[in-house]
Order: C-alpha cells, then structure tokens, then sequence
C-alpha cells in the first residue's frame, strides 16, 4: 500500500451560511494520479485553495508528508513541495519559453534575484530548465515568446513552471480548461508520462480524460467526499450515478456534456 502524501480530514470551510466543504476527507497516496470530479458548485476548487493554503479552513486538519500544514501560510506550503500549478497569468508573456523556467529553478533554488551571477550556475539553471521543456512538450519552442505560444501550450508551460520546483504534489485545477482536443490529448499525454514520478492531486470536468489518467478518483457533492476509488468503482457507485451522473446516464456520457 501506497504512503500518503496527502491527508485531508474532515475540512470544513463556510461562506456566510454557504458551507462549501463539509467535513472532506481525501487521502492521495505517493506517485498516484488523484483525481476530484462533482458537478459545478461541489466545492472543488474550494478544497483545492484550501490543500494549497489560498483559503483558510473552519475547521479539519491537512497532513502533508507526515506534517500538519493545516495553518501554514501558502508560501511555506510550496517550500514543503505542496505546490499548485501556476496560473497563466503569472506566465511572463514577454520572456521566452526557456527564461520562464529558468526563473522557476531560481525560484526553488533560493537564490534571489543577481545582476551578477556566474555564468556557471546560469549554465545549470538553463540546462535544467531545458530539460523540464522537453520534458512538458516545449522542446521545439524553447525560444519561442511565452505570449506566442497557443493556450494549450502556455498550460504546458504552466505545469512545467510547477515541475521546476520540483513539487512532491502538484494540485492542477482544470488543466483541460479551454482546450481542443488535440491540446487536451497531448495534456493528458503530458500527465501520464509524469504518473509515478509526480504525486498528482487535480480537479478536471473531462470525464474521459479523467477516466484515463486517475488511479483514484473522490467524488465531491455538496462539499461531502460521497464516493473514493478507481474508475470502474466511481462508475459502477449507485450514488455516484444518482448524485452526480445521472440514473440514466451512461457512466462516459457527461464527457461529452461537459467538453
Ligand atoms: N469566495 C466565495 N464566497 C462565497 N461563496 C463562494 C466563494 N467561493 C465559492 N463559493 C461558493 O461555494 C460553493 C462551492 O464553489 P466551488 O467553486 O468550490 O465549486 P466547484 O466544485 O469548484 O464548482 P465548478 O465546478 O463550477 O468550478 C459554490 O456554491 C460557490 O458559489
């Protein structure tokens, strides 16, 4: 059996008398893909900030690698190796695909920013930002201006700006968003060339990517974790069909639905 890296107990977090997350329990084991799927307003991406500390919890603990991280602030999260995929608006549009990262690896280096350094460490740092490139599909574009690049490869980018930091779980909110599905199959493919080597806790809408790519998959409905497992448990759950699939639906039918 798998360590947990993650360990979430009974987390609560209320809006006014809107209680979003309602005692959520979720356990995302070492090297798994874990995936947390519920119709719209279930409280994903709510439990998500508060995984990752943009949002304080009422109440219910967070265990990560062991430690209680449940009041630390977000940046020592990330410090921790608890780190949620970047959002494309911190993508430095204007520097190229390589100087992105390469200000990644700086970051978790913990170096702070030099006019001067040697070019010895600049070597290392773009040798590796090199590597995470190629590693997340950008290869080919390495010089290639951040803002030029297509929405699904700035996504890529955003993951590779993650795996800089050499995350020990990485929380990606919808990394389909928005995406064709030429974009989306290649994220998928980016993902599960990572599934092993990356611990993966994501939220996404695409239930055939999903159904894909999760080793293990919650099931969120009205803030309540109502179901856990692999795919063919979430699909053959008669509450998750009733709550979240539809009694008539067919187990793949709201991928189409939600695309
Ligand atoms: N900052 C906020 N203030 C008040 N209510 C909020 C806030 N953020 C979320 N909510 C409410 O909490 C509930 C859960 O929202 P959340 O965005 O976490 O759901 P979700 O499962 O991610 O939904 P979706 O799939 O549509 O993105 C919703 O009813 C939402 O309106």
């Amino acid at each position: 059996m798998s360590t947990a890296v993650l360990k979430v107990d009974k987390l609560v977090k209320r809006f006014g008398g809107l209680t979003a997350t309602d005692h959520a329990c979720v356990s995302v084991g070492q090297g798994e893909i874990h995936a947390l799927i519920g119709p719209n307003g279930a409280g994903k991406t709510t439990l998500i900030h508060q995984i990752s500390g943009a949002l304080h919890s009422d109440s219910g603990s967070i265990h990560f690698c062991g430690q209680d991280v449940t009041t630390l602030p977000m940046h020592e999260r990330a410090l921790l190796g608890l780190v949620r995929s970047y959002q494309i608006t911190s993508i430095f549009g204007r520097l190229s695909v390589l100087d992105n990262i390469a200000l990644a690896v700086q970051a978790v280096e913990g170096s702070s920013f030099r006019f001067w350094t040697s070019s010895r460490s600049d070597k290392e740092r773009y040798a590796k930002a090199q590597a995470v490139a190629e590693r997340v599909g950008l290869g080919q574009h390495l010089h290639r201006l951040a803002n030029a690049l297509s929405h699904g490869e700035q996504r890529q980018l955003e993951v590779g700006l993650a795996l800089a930091t050499r995350p020990k779980l990485l929380l990606l909110d919808e990394p389909m968003a928005g995406m064709g599905p030429d974009e989306s199959e290649r994220m998928v493919g980016l993902l599960q060339s990572l599934r092993g080597e990356t611990t993966i806790l994501l939220v996404e809408h695409d239930m055939d990517a999903v159904f894909r790519l999760a080793d293990t998959i919650s099931v969120l409905v009205f803030g309540k974790v109502i179901a856990c497992g692999d795919a063919q448990h979430i699909k053959d759950n008669p509450e998750v069909k009733r709550a979240y699939l539809g009694d008539e639906a067919h187990p793949t039918g709201p991928a189409q639905e939600a695309a």
